[in-house]
């Protein structure tokens, strides 16, 4: 049945942002992280969601905001138990993403066993560029995606590096969330994340494709 809202505006769904960790061996290893062997997995808030235009807010808990560009792969069609051989006719398309991290926060975290959700989903955690169809990028797995903060070149990856193709972690994932239409799946970042303050100018691109610009201001108290 045809959907009676608009999936290029994905992020006024309100759905599930479900976020890869140490999808890039190179990256897992920059953070002296082991290299998984089964995806690690976790949830941003509806709420982190921000467009070009409007600021992405530096926390007041935090002393060192990351930034991680990312490729996001659009939900279209639902599901559970996904096979990964349907896999790819659940995406309805794509969208350049950041999963900014609180990294001191995240250290802390994972020093006393505790949950990300300060550290990974706070709002405007989740800047997105514009939705993306499925017929611009033919092969998601063949796209150069990176990152500039104030013109300087911090992250530059290849989506052939993922450790975990797409059509694996929609069916992994929907082993365990059911998917549902207008969700995003990051699927984890490139090395290179590093730290962003007040005023820095983030810029971001698919090679070909996209760019977005994004500036942190200060949350106020
Ligand atoms: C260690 C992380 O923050 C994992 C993550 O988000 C990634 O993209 O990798
Ligand atoms: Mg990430």
């Amino acid at each position: 049945m045809a959907s009676s809202r608009n999936l290029s505006r994905f992020w006024e769904w309100g759905r599930k942002i479900i976020c890869v960790g140490r999808n890039y061996a190179e990256h897992a290893k920059e953070l002296k992280n082991e290299v998984p062997t089964e995806p690690v997995l976790f949830l941003k808030s509806p709420s982190a969601y921000v467009r070009e235009g409007a600021p992405v807010l530096l926390p007041y808990y935090t002393n060192n905001l990351h930034h991680e560009v990312e490729l996001g792969v659009v939900i279209g069609k639902g599901g559970t138990n996904i096979a990964q051989s349907h896999a790819m006719d659940h995406v309805e398309g794509y969208a350049l993403c950041l999963d900014m991290t609180a990294r001191d926060i995240q250290d802390q975290c994972k020093k006393k066993g505790l949950p990300w959700t300060l550290a990974k989903a706070f709002d405007t955690s989740c800047p997105v560029s514009d939705f993306i169809s499925k017929e611009t990028i033919k092969d998601p797995h063949n796209l150069k995606i990176w990152l500039k903060v104030n013109d300087d070149l911090r992250q530059e990856g290849h989506t052939s590096s993922m450790i975990f193709s797409i059509p694996f972690l929609i069916s992994y994932i929907s082993r365990i969330i059911t998917l549902e239409e207008g969700d995003l799946i990051l699927t984890g970042t490139p090395k290179g994340v590093a730290a962003v303050g007040e005023n820095d100018e983030m810029v971001a691109g698919i090679d070909n494709i996209i760019t977005m610009k994004f500036q942190i201001k200060k949350q106020l108290q």
